[in-house]
Protein backbone atom coordinates (compact mmCIF):
# COMPACT_ATOMS: atom_id res chain seq x y z
CA UNK A 1 0.00 0.00 0.00
CA UNK A 2 0.79 3.67 -0.90
CA UNK A 3 0.10 6.52 1.48
CA UNK A 4 -0.93 9.64 -0.74
CA UNK A 5 -0.91 13.07 1.06
CA UNK A 6 -2.75 15.61 -0.31
CA UNK A 7 -2.67 19.22 0.05
CA UNK A 8 -5.46 21.92 -1.17
CA UNK A 9 -8.39 21.15 -3.42
CA UNK A 10 -7.61 17.99 -5.56
CA UNK A 11 -10.43 17.78 -7.88
CA UNK A 12 -12.16 13.93 -7.17
CA UNK A 13 -11.89 13.15 -11.00
CA UNK A 14 -8.36 12.65 -10.46
CA UNK A 15 -8.14 11.33 -7.07
CA UNK A 16 -10.24 8.35 -7.80
CA UNK A 17 -7.96 7.14 -10.07
CA UNK A 18 -5.90 6.26 -7.35
CA UNK A 19 -7.62 2.28 -6.79
CA UNK A 20 -8.07 1.24 -3.00
CA UNK A 21 -5.69 -2.25 -3.31
CA UNK A 22 -2.97 0.05 -3.73
CA UNK A 23 -3.35 3.64 -2.72
CA UNK A 24 -4.53 5.21 0.77
CA UNK A 25 -5.13 8.78 0.86
CA UNK A 26 -4.00 10.96 3.62
CA UNK A 27 -3.89 7.82 6.30
CA UNK A 28 -0.63 8.01 7.85
CA UNK A 29 2.41 10.55 9.12
CA UNK A 30 4.67 9.34 6.82
CA UNK A 31 3.55 9.70 3.38
CA UNK A 32 5.35 7.96 0.10
CA UNK A 33 3.96 10.58 -2.18
CA UNK A 34 2.18 14.44 -2.26
CA UNK A 35 -0.05 16.13 -4.42
CA UNK A 36 -0.47 19.27 -4.11
CA UNK A 37 -1.48 22.84 -5.79
CA UNK A 38 -0.09 26.09 -3.87
CA UNK A 39 0.70 24.72 -0.68
CA UNK A 40 4.05 25.71 0.46
CA UNK A 41 6.17 23.34 1.44
CA UNK A 42 9.42 25.39 1.80
CA UNK A 43 9.06 24.55 5.55
CA UNK A 44 8.38 21.37 5.90
CA UNK A 45 10.50 18.23 6.97
CA UNK A 46 10.30 15.74 4.63
CA UNK A 47 10.22 11.72 6.16
CA UNK A 48 12.69 9.07 4.51
CA UNK A 49 9.92 7.03 2.86
CA UNK A 50 8.86 10.26 0.43
CA UNK A 51 9.38 9.42 -2.80
CA UNK A 52 7.89 11.74 -5.19
CA UNK A 53 5.83 15.18 -4.79
CA UNK A 54 3.24 16.00 -7.73
CA UNK A 55 2.29 19.79 -7.89
CA UNK A 56 -0.92 19.86 -10.19
CA UNK A 57 -0.36 22.94 -11.64
CA UNK A 58 2.43 24.66 -13.64
CA UNK A 59 4.48 26.36 -10.80
CA UNK A 60 6.96 24.33 -8.56
CA UNK A 61 8.27 27.53 -6.28
CA UNK A 62 5.96 26.40 -3.47
CA UNK A 63 8.20 23.07 -3.45
CA UNK A 64 11.90 23.58 -2.18
CA UNK A 65 13.00 21.24 -5.49
CA UNK A 66 16.81 21.60 -5.08
CA UNK A 67 16.26 20.27 -1.36
CA UNK A 68 14.03 17.03 -2.86
CA UNK A 69 16.42 16.57 -5.54
CA UNK A 70 18.96 16.02 -2.55
CA UNK A 71 17.09 13.78 -0.17
CA UNK A 72 16.01 11.96 -4.25
CA UNK A 73 12.55 12.92 -4.08
CA UNK A 74 11.28 13.72 -7.62
CA UNK A 75 9.20 16.40 -7.93
CA UNK A 76 6.61 16.27 -11.12
CA UNK A 77 3.89 19.36 -12.30
CA UNK A 78 1.79 19.50 -14.86
CA UNK A 79 2.62 21.02 -17.76
CA UNK A 80 -0.61 22.83 -19.80
CA UNK A 81 -2.99 21.53 -17.71
CA UNK A 82 -4.46 24.69 -16.57
CA UNK A 83 -2.70 26.80 -19.93
CA UNK A 84 -6.28 27.40 -21.60
CA UNK A 85 -7.84 28.55 -17.90
CA UNK A 86 -4.73 30.85 -17.35
CA UNK A 87 -4.83 32.16 -21.33
CA UNK A 88 -9.12 33.34 -21.05
CA UNK A 89 -8.49 35.43 -17.69
CA UNK A 90 -5.44 36.70 -19.18
CA UNK A 91 -7.55 37.85 -22.02
CA UNK A 92 -10.48 39.14 -19.97
CA UNK A 93 -7.55 40.98 -17.51
CA UNK A 94 -6.62 42.86 -21.03
CA UNK A 95 -10.55 43.75 -21.71
CA UNK A 96 -10.77 45.41 -18.33
CA UNK A 97 -7.84 47.01 -18.84
CA UNK A 98 -8.62 48.63 -22.17
CA UNK A 99 -12.62 49.65 -20.82
CA UNK A 100 -12.99 50.42 -17.44
CA UNK A 101 -15.85 47.57 -16.80
CA UNK A 102 -15.35 46.65 -13.37
CA UNK A 103 -15.52 50.41 -11.98
CA UNK A 104 -18.76 50.72 -14.42
CA UNK A 105 -20.43 47.49 -13.04
CA UNK A 106 -19.78 48.47 -9.44
CA UNK A 107 -21.13 52.37 -10.21
CA UNK A 108 -24.52 50.73 -11.75
CA UNK A 109 -25.06 48.50 -8.73
CA UNK A 110 -25.58 51.25 -6.64
CA UNK A 111 -28.07 53.09 -9.06
CA UNK A 112 -32.11 52.88 -8.06
CA UNK A 113 -35.36 54.67 -9.39
CA UNK A 114 -37.54 54.80 -12.31
CA UNK A 115 -35.24 57.03 -13.95
CA UNK A 116 -32.03 55.19 -14.52
CA UNK A 117 -32.22 54.49 -17.94
CA UNK A 118 -31.77 58.40 -18.24
CA UNK A 119 -28.92 58.55 -15.58
CA UNK A 120 -26.74 55.70 -17.05
CA UNK A 121 -27.20 56.93 -20.40
CA UNK A 122 -26.14 61.03 -19.09
CA UNK A 123 -22.77 59.87 -16.97
CA UNK A 124 -21.68 56.72 -18.73
CA UNK A 125 -19.07 58.62 -20.91
CA UNK A 126 -16.57 58.26 -17.52
CA UNK A 127 -16.67 54.60 -18.42
CA UNK A 128 -15.76 54.88 -22.00
CA UNK A 129 -12.37 52.96 -22.88
CA UNK A 130 -10.14 51.88 -25.80
CA UNK A 131 -9.88 48.82 -27.87
CA UNK A 132 -7.04 46.53 -28.17
CA UNK A 133 -7.20 45.94 -32.15
CA UNK A 134 -4.31 47.89 -33.33
CA UNK A 135 -2.54 47.88 -30.24
CA UNK A 136 0.78 46.21 -29.78
CA UNK A 137 1.17 43.12 -27.01
CA UNK A 138 4.33 41.99 -25.67
CA UNK A 139 4.60 38.26 -24.08
CA UNK A 140 7.52 37.33 -22.69
CA UNK A 141 7.77 33.37 -21.81
CA UNK A 142 6.16 31.83 -25.15
CA UNK A 143 5.52 28.38 -22.96
CA UNK A 144 1.93 26.79 -22.46
CA UNK A 145 0.31 29.81 -21.19
CA UNK A 146 2.47 32.67 -23.27
CA UNK A 147 1.78 31.08 -26.66
CA UNK A 148 -1.99 30.78 -26.66
CA UNK A 149 -2.23 34.31 -25.03
CA UNK A 150 -0.03 35.35 -28.19
CA UNK A 151 -2.26 33.27 -30.81
CA UNK A 152 -5.52 34.91 -28.82
CA UNK A 153 -4.42 38.26 -28.71
CA UNK A 154 -3.79 38.41 -32.69
CA UNK A 155 -7.16 37.13 -33.40
CA UNK A 156 -8.23 39.91 -31.41
CA UNK A 157 -6.50 41.81 -34.08
CA UNK A 158 -3.87 43.07 -31.89
CA UNK A 159 -0.26 43.06 -33.11
CA UNK A 160 1.56 40.97 -30.99
CA UNK A 161 5.07 40.18 -30.53
CA UNK A 162 6.86 37.99 -28.48
CA UNK A 163 10.26 36.53 -26.76
CA UNK A 164 11.46 33.30 -24.90
CA UNK A 165 15.52 32.60 -25.60
CA UNK A 166 14.45 29.06 -24.49
CA UNK A 167 11.75 28.25 -26.58
CA UNK A 168 10.80 24.66 -26.87
CA UNK A 169 10.23 23.29 -30.71
CA UNK A 170 6.51 21.83 -29.46
CA UNK A 171 5.70 25.67 -28.57
CA UNK A 172 7.54 26.79 -31.97
CA UNK A 173 5.35 24.69 -33.68
CA UNK A 174 2.24 25.78 -32.21
CA UNK A 175 2.62 29.76 -32.45
CA UNK A 176 0.76 31.38 -35.13
CA UNK A 177 3.44 32.36 -38.03
CA UNK A 178 1.83 36.00 -37.22
CA UNK A 179 3.22 36.33 -34.11
CA UNK A 180 6.27 38.59 -34.35
CA UNK A 181 9.44 37.45 -32.81
CA UNK A 182 11.79 39.36 -30.50
CA UNK A 183 15.41 38.91 -29.85
CA UNK A 184 15.90 40.72 -26.43
CA UNK A 185 14.03 41.79 -23.77
CA UNK A 186 14.84 45.61 -25.41
CA UNK A 187 13.25 44.53 -28.17
CA UNK A 188 9.84 42.54 -26.97
CA UNK A 189 9.23 46.00 -24.53
CA UNK A 190 10.08 49.07 -26.64
CA UNK A 191 6.99 49.76 -28.35
CA UNK A 192 3.91 47.55 -26.62
CA UNK A 193 0.94 48.92 -25.43
CA UNK A 194 0.87 45.68 -23.19
CA UNK A 195 2.95 43.49 -21.57
CA UNK A 196 2.29 40.00 -20.21
CA UNK A 197 4.80 37.90 -18.91
CA UNK A 198 4.39 34.02 -18.77
CA UNK A 199 7.97 32.69 -17.08
CA UNK A 200 8.15 30.85 -14.46
CA UNK A 201 9.45 32.48 -11.23
CA UNK A 202 13.42 31.21 -10.79
CA UNK A 203 16.92 31.67 -9.95
CA UNK A 204 16.95 34.03 -13.33
CA UNK A 205 13.20 35.81 -13.33
CA UNK A 206 12.93 36.71 -9.31
CA UNK A 207 12.62 40.38 -9.39
CA UNK A 208 12.88 40.41 -13.84
CA UNK A 209 10.53 43.08 -13.90
CA UNK A 210 12.41 45.71 -12.15
CA UNK A 211 13.43 49.66 -12.94
CA UNK A 212 15.45 48.77 -15.25
CA UNK A 213 12.46 46.68 -17.47
CA UNK A 214 9.75 49.72 -16.43
CA UNK A 215 12.81 52.05 -18.29
CA UNK A 216 12.55 49.97 -21.25
CA UNK A 217 8.75 50.46 -21.44
CA UNK A 218 6.75 52.51 -23.28
CA UNK A 219 5.35 54.92 -21.02
CA UNK A 220 1.87 54.64 -20.09
CA UNK A 221 1.93 51.09 -20.64
CA UNK A 222 0.14 48.54 -18.81
CA UNK A 223 1.75 45.93 -17.51
CA UNK A 224 -0.12 42.44 -17.06
CA UNK A 225 1.73 39.34 -14.41
CA UNK A 226 0.00 36.06 -13.94
CA UNK A 227 3.23 34.29 -13.62
CA UNK A 228 3.70 35.17 -9.55
CA UNK A 229 4.68 37.93 -7.95
CA UNK A 230 8.61 36.73 -7.21
CA UNK A 231 9.13 37.91 -10.56
CA UNK A 232 8.38 41.79 -9.83
CA UNK A 233 10.07 44.66 -7.59
CA UNK A 234 7.06 45.98 -5.99
CA UNK A 235 8.81 49.04 -4.93
CA UNK A 236 9.29 49.66 -8.68
CA UNK A 237 6.05 48.74 -10.07
CA UNK A 238 4.70 51.22 -7.30
CA UNK A 239 7.19 53.86 -8.10
CA UNK A 240 6.35 53.17 -11.89
CA UNK A 241 2.20 53.64 -11.12
CA UNK A 242 3.24 57.14 -9.04
CA UNK A 243 4.94 58.79 -11.53
CA UNK A 244 2.68 57.41 -14.81
CA UNK A 245 5.34 56.06 -16.52
CA UNK A 246 3.42 52.90 -15.86
CA UNK A 247 -0.37 53.11 -16.72
CA UNK A 248 -2.06 50.21 -14.85
CA UNK A 249 -1.15 46.87 -12.97
CA UNK A 250 -3.27 43.60 -13.40
CA UNK A 251 -1.94 40.68 -11.82
CA UNK A 252 -3.44 37.69 -10.36
CA UNK A 253 -1.50 37.58 -6.86
CA UNK A 254 -3.15 39.77 -3.86
CA UNK A 255 -0.14 42.04 -2.14
CA UNK A 256 -1.01 44.44 0.43
CA UNK A 257 0.47 47.26 -1.24
CA UNK A 258 -1.73 46.51 -4.78
CA UNK A 259 -4.91 45.81 -3.68
CA UNK A 260 -6.45 49.55 -2.91
CA UNK A 261 -4.14 51.05 -5.41
CA UNK A 262 -6.29 53.15 -7.84
CA UNK A 263 -4.32 52.07 -10.85
CA UNK A 264 -3.76 48.15 -9.70
CA UNK A 265 -6.43 45.38 -10.75
CA UNK A 266 -5.67 42.98 -8.66
CA UNK A 267 -7.02 39.35 -9.06
CA UNK A 268 -6.88 36.75 -6.03
CA UNK A 269 -5.25 33.92 -7.60
CA UNK A 270 -7.80 32.95 -9.88
CA UNK A 271 -5.73 31.98 -13.06
CA UNK A 272 -6.16 28.21 -13.06
CA UNK A 273 -9.90 28.06 -11.02
CA UNK A 274 -11.67 26.33 -13.98
CA UNK A 275 -13.42 23.58 -13.18
CA UNK A 276 -11.98 22.34 -16.27
CA UNK A 277 -8.51 23.14 -15.45
CA UNK A 278 -8.86 21.73 -11.63
CA UNK A 279 -9.78 18.35 -13.19
CA UNK A 280 -6.90 18.36 -15.80
CA UNK A 281 -4.11 19.44 -13.91
CA UNK A 282 -5.75 16.53 -11.00
CA UNK A 283 -5.67 13.63 -13.39
CA UNK A 284 -2.61 14.22 -15.24
CA UNK A 285 -1.04 14.73 -11.22
CA UNK A 286 -2.36 11.43 -10.29
CA UNK A 287 -1.60 9.50 -13.60
CA UNK A 288 2.17 10.94 -13.62
CA UNK A 289 2.46 9.64 -9.62
CA UNK A 290 0.67 6.74 -10.13
CA UNK A 291 2.63 5.50 -13.02
CA UNK A 292 5.56 6.48 -11.28
CA UNK A 293 4.86 4.59 -8.64
CA UNK A 294 4.04 1.52 -10.06
CA UNK A 295 6.62 1.35 -12.71
CA UNK A 296 9.63 3.77 -11.74
CA UNK A 297 9.40 5.58 -15.05
CA UNK A 298 9.66 9.25 -14.86
CA UNK A 299 7.45 11.50 -16.59
CA UNK A 300 7.04 15.22 -16.42
CA UNK A 301 9.41 15.58 -13.55
CA UNK A 302 11.33 19.06 -12.99
CA UNK A 303 14.12 17.78 -11.20
CA UNK A 304 14.77 14.52 -12.57
CA UNK A 305 15.62 13.37 -16.25
CA UNK A 306 12.49 11.61 -18.60
CA UNK A 307 12.99 7.73 -18.38
CA UNK A 308 10.42 5.76 -19.66
CA UNK A 309 10.92 1.90 -20.08
CA UNK A 310 9.44 -1.49 -19.93
CA UNK A 311 9.67 -3.63 -17.44
CA UNK A 312 10.09 -7.29 -18.74
CA UNK A 313 12.11 -8.95 -15.72
CA UNK A 314 9.90 -9.44 -12.03
CA UNK A 315 12.45 -7.09 -10.42
CA UNK A 316 12.85 -3.78 -11.18
CA UNK A 317 15.40 -1.58 -8.78
CA UNK A 318 15.19 2.00 -9.16
CA UNK A 319 18.14 4.40 -7.85
CA UNK A 320 18.07 8.44 -7.37
CA UNK A 321 21.43 9.32 -7.86
CA UNK A 322 24.03 12.26 -7.62
CA UNK A 323 25.56 12.21 -11.62
CA UNK A 324 29.25 11.25 -11.11
CA UNK A 325 31.09 9.09 -12.54
CA UNK A 326 31.52 5.12 -11.61
CA UNK A 327 27.95 4.99 -10.16
CA UNK A 328 26.94 2.31 -12.58
CA UNK A 329 29.83 0.63 -12.09
CA UNK A 330 29.32 0.11 -8.78
CA UNK A 331 25.89 -0.45 -8.64
CA UNK A 332 26.50 -3.30 -11.27
CA UNK A 333 29.74 -4.54 -9.01
CA UNK A 334 27.10 -5.35 -6.58
CA UNK A 335 24.62 -7.43 -8.61
CA UNK A 336 27.67 -9.31 -9.95
CA UNK A 337 28.69 -10.25 -6.73
CA UNK A 338 25.50 -11.52 -5.76
CA UNK A 339 25.80 -13.52 -9.37
CA UNK A 340 22.57 -11.52 -10.44
CA UNK A 341 22.21 -11.50 -13.65
CA UNK A 342 21.11 -8.03 -15.33
CA UNK A 343 18.40 -7.99 -17.82
CA UNK A 344 17.76 -4.59 -18.49
CA UNK A 345 19.69 -1.06 -17.09
CA UNK A 346 19.31 2.36 -17.86
CA UNK A 347 21.16 5.31 -16.57
CA UNK A 348 19.74 9.10 -17.22
CA UNK A 349 21.06 12.03 -15.79
CA UNK A 350 20.31 15.74 -15.39
CA UNK A 351 22.08 18.02 -14.10
CA UNK A 352 23.52 17.01 -10.78
CA UNK A 353 21.59 14.39 -10.45
CA UNK A 354 20.71 10.90 -12.33
CA UNK A 355 18.19 8.11 -12.53
CA UNK A 356 19.59 4.15 -12.59
CA UNK A 357 16.67 1.75 -13.35
CA UNK A 358 17.61 -2.08 -13.46
CA UNK A 359 15.72 -5.32 -14.49
CA UNK A 360 16.50 -8.18 -13.33
CA UNK A 361 14.91 -12.22 -12.20
CA UNK A 362 13.10 -12.98 -9.59
CA UNK A 363 15.32 -13.39 -5.92
CA UNK A 364 14.83 -14.87 -2.52
CA UNK A 365 13.54 -11.45 -0.33
CA UNK A 366 16.54 -11.87 1.65
CA UNK A 367 18.94 -11.42 -0.77
CA UNK A 368 17.01 -8.73 -2.85
CA UNK A 369 17.34 -6.70 0.84
CA UNK A 370 20.99 -7.28 1.31
CA UNK A 371 21.30 -5.67 -2.18
CA UNK A 372 19.47 -2.62 -1.34
CA UNK A 373 21.22 -2.18 1.62
CA UNK A 374 24.50 -2.40 -0.08
CA UNK A 375 23.72 -0.67 -3.20
CA UNK A 376 22.16 2.37 -0.66
CA UNK A 377 25.41 2.11 1.20
CA UNK A 378 27.33 3.76 -2.32
CA UNK A 379 28.50 7.23 -1.93
CA UNK A 380 25.72 9.56 -3.45
CA UNK A 381 22.92 7.16 -3.63
CA UNK A 382 20.10 8.60 -2.77
CA UNK A 383 17.55 6.38 -2.83
CA UNK A 384 16.77 2.78 -3.85
CA UNK A 385 13.26 0.80 -3.87
CA UNK A 386 12.21 -2.58 -5.48
CA UNK A 387 9.12 -2.60 -7.76
CA UNK A 388 7.89 -6.13 -7.97
CA UNK A 389 5.84 -6.78 -11.12
CA UNK A 390 4.39 -9.86 -9.31
CA UNK A 391 2.60 -7.13 -6.75
CA UNK A 392 1.07 -4.74 -9.18
N1 LIG B 1 -2.00 32.57 -12.18
C1 LIG B 1 -2.08 31.27 -12.13
O1 LIG B 1 -2.97 30.71 -11.51
C2 LIG B 1 -1.07 30.46 -12.87
C3 LIG B 1 -1.46 29.26 -13.47
C4 LIG B 1 -0.52 28.54 -14.19
C5 LIG B 1 0.79 29.01 -14.29
N2 LIG B 1 1.13 30.17 -13.66
C6 LIG B 1 2.50 30.68 -13.74
O2 LIG B 1 2.83 30.86 -15.11
C7 LIG B 1 4.12 30.31 -15.35
C8 LIG B 1 4.20 29.86 -16.79
O3 LIG B 1 3.30 28.77 -16.98
P1 LIG B 1 3.36 27.90 -18.33
O4 LIG B 1 2.39 26.80 -18.13
O5 LIG B 1 3.25 28.77 -19.52
O6 LIG B 1 4.83 27.33 -18.23
P2 LIG B 1 5.80 26.86 -19.39
O7 LIG B 1 6.92 26.16 -18.73
O8 LIG B 1 5.02 26.13 -20.43
O9 LIG B 1 6.31 28.22 -20.05
C9 LIG B 1 7.25 29.07 -19.46
C10 LIG B 1 8.05 29.70 -20.60
O10 LIG B 1 8.86 30.73 -20.05
C11 LIG B 1 10.06 30.74 -20.81
N3 LIG B 1 11.08 31.47 -20.07
C12 LIG B 1 11.79 31.07 -18.99
N4 LIG B 1 12.61 32.05 -18.59
C13 LIG B 1 12.42 33.10 -19.44
C14 LIG B 1 12.97 34.40 -19.54
N5 LIG B 1 13.90 34.84 -18.68
N6 LIG B 1 12.54 35.20 -20.54
C15 LIG B 1 11.60 34.78 -21.42
N7 LIG B 1 11.06 33.54 -21.39
C16 LIG B 1 11.45 32.72 -20.39
C17 LIG B 1 10.38 29.26 -21.02
O11 LIG B 1 11.27 29.05 -22.10
C18 LIG B 1 8.99 28.71 -21.30
O12 LIG B 1 8.73 28.68 -22.70
C19 LIG B 1 4.24 29.17 -14.33
O13 LIG B 1 5.57 28.86 -14.03
C20 LIG B 1 3.50 29.72 -13.13
O14 LIG B 1 4.39 30.43 -12.31
C21 LIG B 1 0.23 30.90 -12.97
O1 LIG C 1 -3.77 25.59 -8.13
C1 LIG C 1 -4.00 26.76 -8.35
O2 LIG C 1 -5.08 27.29 -8.10
C2 LIG C 1 -2.93 27.65 -8.98
C3 LIG C 1 -1.99 26.93 -9.91
C4 LIG C 1 -1.01 27.86 -10.60
O3 LIG C 1 -0.47 28.77 -9.72
C5 LIG C 1 0.06 27.10 -11.32
O4 LIG C 1 1.23 27.40 -11.16
O5 LIG C 1 -0.31 26.22 -12.12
Amino acid sequence: MKDIHTFNRIAPEGLQLLNNEEFVLNEGYDPDAIILRSKDLHTMAFNDSLLAIARAGAGVNNIPVEACSENGIVVFNTPGANANAVKELVLAALVMSARPIYQGLRWVEHMEGDNLPEIVEANKKQFAGTELAGKRLAVIGLGAIGSLVANDAYHLNMDVIGYDPYVSVETAWNMSSRVKKANSLQEVLRDADYVTVHVPVNNHTEGLVNADFLHQMKPGAVLLNFSRDGIIVRDDILTALNNGRLDKYVADFADEAFVRHPKALIFPHLGASTDEAEVNCAIMAVKTLKYFLETGNILRSVNFPTIDIPQQSPLRITIVNRNVPNMVGQISAILAKHFVNIDNILNRSRGNYAYTIIDIPLLEDSLLQEILEDMSKIEGVLKARVINRREM
